[in-house]
């Protein structure tokens, strides 16, 4: 994956799992979790505390790991959703 490309292709292989999804994928575990939604929704909630106490701690590998973390658990939030990435471009562009 290039840098600059990275959370599309990501996106793309998230929305991939979602449709094929594949026995070994932890994506696709999180789209027919038993517990439906809340199983990403918990892992948002862990991750952001993750975070949280990455950042009190000021360990920036840490943060960018826990970061990574919830970035990821929220792109599988908008899979989830029938939203994507543009949706987030669309809301932060307002904002300018
Ligand atoms: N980017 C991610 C990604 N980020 C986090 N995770 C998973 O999210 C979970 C995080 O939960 P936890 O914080 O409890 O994890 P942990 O293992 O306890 O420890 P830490 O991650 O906090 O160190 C772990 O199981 C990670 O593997 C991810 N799982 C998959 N992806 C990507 O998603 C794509 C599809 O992956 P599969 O669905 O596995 O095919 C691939 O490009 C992957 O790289």
């Amino acid at each position: 994956m290039t840098d600059q490309a990275i959370l599309d292709e990501l996106f793309a292989v998230i929305e991939d799992r979602k449709e094929t999804l594949p026995e070994d994928s932890y994506t696709a575990d999180l789209f027919t979790h038993e517990k439906g939604e809340n199983a990403v929704l918990e892992k948002l909630g862990e991750e952001s505390t993750e975070l949280l106490l990455a950042a009190k701690d000021d360990d920036r590998e840490e943060i960018a790991h826990e970061s990574a973390d919830f970035v990821y658990h929220l792109l599988v939030l908008l899979a989830m959703k029938g939203m994507d990435l543009k949706d987030l471009r669309a809301a932060l562009r307002e904002r300018r």
